[in-house]
């Protein structure tokens, strides 16, 4: 990505710089015309509005005590509960905590699940308690099982000697199987020892729910049927049924991949001109971005079977077994072909040799240097095309890359509006939709949202709407389910103390004000003090479109976050004391030093120190890391960092200061109708400047 270099973390999303775009000069004219109280100016409010409903930037405070009220709610949640977007609450520090996002980050809907292909033991535990495993193989002798989530993830677990552990996976409906075995006394010990009883629980368990219509687990992997062919790890699907229409926006992918459906349909027009089918494609992506999907619509487009394995599923406990499983895999395929064989995870298995703690992994060398071996194997036109995928391309080994393996990469990217519109339509068929449902402006809501992400959010608005004893869903349950995917849950039932609301309706106003009246700021969406996840109260802002689409953040742009995210803090100053500041702030305070920091060290924003980038490299940008803190700089030049640092934070308090104690008026009245109606929209905020007297802050 031409970008990565400016790309940076701030908020686990990808900032970069830019002067101030169109929109954000729009809006500073709609706030001027708003304080000029000029005729026009409700209708521009308006329009501002339905441009920008969205909440890319919020603000809150925690509410801890509200909190543990809501842990015990007066009448317990129907059984469709949709997916918790937060910790739990026992992981809640006592301390309030303030969440600042640039963009609405999605929680993935399994982010409650550990990442990577490695999972330890209690966290299988838990993912299993709460029904996300569904089902687990367990290698011959019992020391390690590969799982599969509801999700489609797997991972492999190292089994510890646990007598319940069969239990929690029966009570908890999970398929078990167990790897084949050549002979091996370990796996009839095993079994008999452990699994036997259950096993034969397991099959009933099945037939049982198949004899009801359920789910029985079809495909080559899972259901008890399979005990005796699991050997393979791979999945075949002769028709996959899926086309490229199934797959919405991808555009330039669908472009790229069409010529790979065109080598399969029609392999004897390339060779006749000597020209020489290539042998494997990268599919390159954050997760959820439909990578799978379009594997999977390549070879429906093509009318070929589909050959599909996870490559973690290679890596098993014994060396040599990764890659007689891949042998295994591309024998099959090519007996088959032409068809396409699709690995998932590649970097599971594709990662650098060599690399890693303790040195090589010789399991995995093994499995990477056979599917080498295949892949060169093969002939120009033996009609075999395997798609990877991965969303760590930088960690794989460059002998993967080289021509004639997978030298052909496409990127398959967050869909941009156009596409998120199309998505929408996509997973909202078979829905019942009330007219009022704009998918236009839901995708305007979306940024940065996957694939996945919004069939979780059409998901989650059909669950509320039955919950609603609703016949249709309505624009109400997608924005509800929205801002529950970004913020968690409303905690309505919550009991706020008067004192406590106050606080965060002051706090809150001072976020809104300040952002209010920075010039090229974002508009404010909405303000709320009803408690939301870990949050006692947010303040939303929407970026413009531009900002969004871009990415791009100007130097005056993080200045004024600064300010903004400084005003909750300094109103509570105001409004009760010094001395009566909460910790309500400590989360605008990490975020304000997180920003000041990077202006200094990355972004070239600091005349002491110049246009150099010192500190550590960027994290990864698909995977949303932080950035490394590594100091690469002298002692020296750190004291000039730490005092550039200090300088920018102060400069932007002294702003925010400014404002809040000029529109006092403002924020009072503000903080007044949020203890009323604990909710206040944006156009309703921005009324309340035309009948005070507020002045544009310049600085
Ligand atoms: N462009 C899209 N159009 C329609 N649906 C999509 C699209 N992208 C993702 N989805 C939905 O999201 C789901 C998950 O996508 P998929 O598994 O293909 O993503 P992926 O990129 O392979 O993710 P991972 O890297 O986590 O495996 C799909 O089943 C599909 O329903
Ligand atoms: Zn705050």
């Amino acid at each position: 990505m031409a970008n990565s270099l400016l790309s940076s973390n701030f908020f686990g999303t990808q900032l970069l710089l830019s002067p101030p775009t169109p929109k954000t000069t729009r809006k500073l004219q709609v706030t001027q015309s708003i304080l000029n109280n000029k005729p026009n100016s409700n209708h521009t409010v308006r329009a501002l509005q339905s441009h920008a409903t969205l909440a890319a930037l919020f603000f809150s405070s925690v509410n801890p005590q509200a909190v543990a009220v809501d842990n015990a709610p007066p009448t317990p949640p129907p059984v469709i509960e949709a997916q918790p977007t937060n910790p739990s609450p026992s992981n809640q520090s006592p301390f309030y905590q303030d969440l600042l996002l640039t963009a609405p980050k999605p929680q993935s809907q399994s982010s409650d699940l550990p990442e990577g292909s490695q999972w330890r033991y209690s966290e299988f535990l838990n993912a299993v308690k709460k029904g996300k495993v569904e089902r687990v193989r367990f290698s011959k002798d019992g020391s390690v099982l590969q799982l599969s989530a509801v999700d489609g993830r797997r991972a492999s677990v190292i089994v510890p000697n646990d007598p319940d552990l069969i239990d929690i996976l029966a009570m908890n409906g999970v398929d078990i199987s167990v790897s084949e075995g050549e002979s091996g006394n370990g796996l009839f010990n095993f079994i008999g020892n452990l699994l036997f009883p259950f096993l034969a629980f397991a099959g009933l368990f099945f037939l049982f729910r198949r004899a009801q219509g359920g789910p029985g687990g079809p495909g080559g992997l899972g259901g008890p049927m399979d005990f005796g062919r699991s050997k393979s790890k791979f999945q075949e699907v002769p028709e996959t049924g899926v086309t490229f229409a199934d797959v919405a926006g991808a555009d330039q992918a669908k472009l790229e991949l069409q010529e790979v459906v065109d080598f399969l349909k029609n392999p004897d027009k390339y060779t006749a001109l000597g020209a020489k089918i290539p042998k494997g494609c990268l599919l390159v992506g954050p997760p959820g971005t439909g990578k799978t999907l379009l594997a999977r619509a390549v070879a429906g487009e093509a009318g070929v079977p589909f050959f599909s394995c996870a490559a973690s599923e290679f890596v098993e406990l014994f060396v040599g077994v990764g890659a007689s499983r891949v042998r295994d895999l591309f024998e099959k395929a090519k007996s088959k072909a032409p068809c396409i064989v699709f690995i998932d995870e590649i970097d599971a298995v594709g990662r650098q040799r060599g690399a890693g703690l303790g040195g090589g992994n010789d399991e995995r060398e093994q499995t990477i240097n056979q599917l080498l071996t295949e892949m060169d194997g093969f002939s120009g036109n033996s009609g075999v095309i395997v798609l990877a995928a991965t969303n760590r391309p930088d960690v794989l080994d460059a002998a993967l890359l080289r021509p004639g393996r997978f030298d052909r990469q496409v990127t398959v990217d967050r869909p941009d509006v156009a596409g998120r519109v199309k998505i929408l339509q996509v997973h909202s068929r078979g829905k019942a939709l009330a007219k009022d449902v704009d998918f236009e402006k839901i995708a305007r809501r979306t940024p940065g949202f996957t694939g996945a992400d919004l069939q979780n959010l059409m998901n989650e608005a059909a669950i509320l709407a039955a919950r609603r004893d609703l016949k249709e869903i309505s624009k109400d349950e997608i924005s509800d389910a929205l801002e529950r995917i970004i913020a968690g849950p409303e905690k309505k039932n919550a009991v706020v103390s008067d004192e406590k609301k106050k606080l965060v309706a002051y706090h809150e106003a001072g976020h809104a004000l300040v952002g209010a009246l920075m010039p090229e700021y974002d508009p404010v969406a909405k303000i709320s003090i009803i408690p939301r996840g870990k949050a006692g109260g947010l303040t939303f802002f929407a970026p413009s479109e531009e900002r969004l689409e871009s990415g791009l953040y100007s130097r005056s742009y993080l200045e004024n976050q600064m300010a903004v995210a400084l005003g909750g803090r300094i109103s509570e100053e105001v409004i009760f004391g010094e001395e009566n500041v909460t910790t309500g702030a400590s989360n605008d305070f990490m975020q304000v030093s997180r920003v000041a920091r990077q202006m200094v060290e990355r972004f070239g924003f600091s005349k002491k120190i110049g246009l150099v980038a010192i500190g550590g490299p960027g994290g990864n940008p698909f995977l949303g890391q932080q950035m490394s803190s590594q100091k690469d700089y002298s002692m020296a030049t750190a004291d000039v960092v730490d005092a550039e640092v200090r300088d920018l934070v102060e400069t932007a308090y002294s702003r925010a200061k400014q404002i809040i104690t000029t529109h006092i008026d403002i924020l009072h009245k503000l903080a007044q109708l949020l203890m009323e109606k604990e909710t206040v929209d944006g156009e309703e905020f921005m009324s309340l400047f035309i009948d005070g007297k507020a002045e544009l802050y310049v600085s």
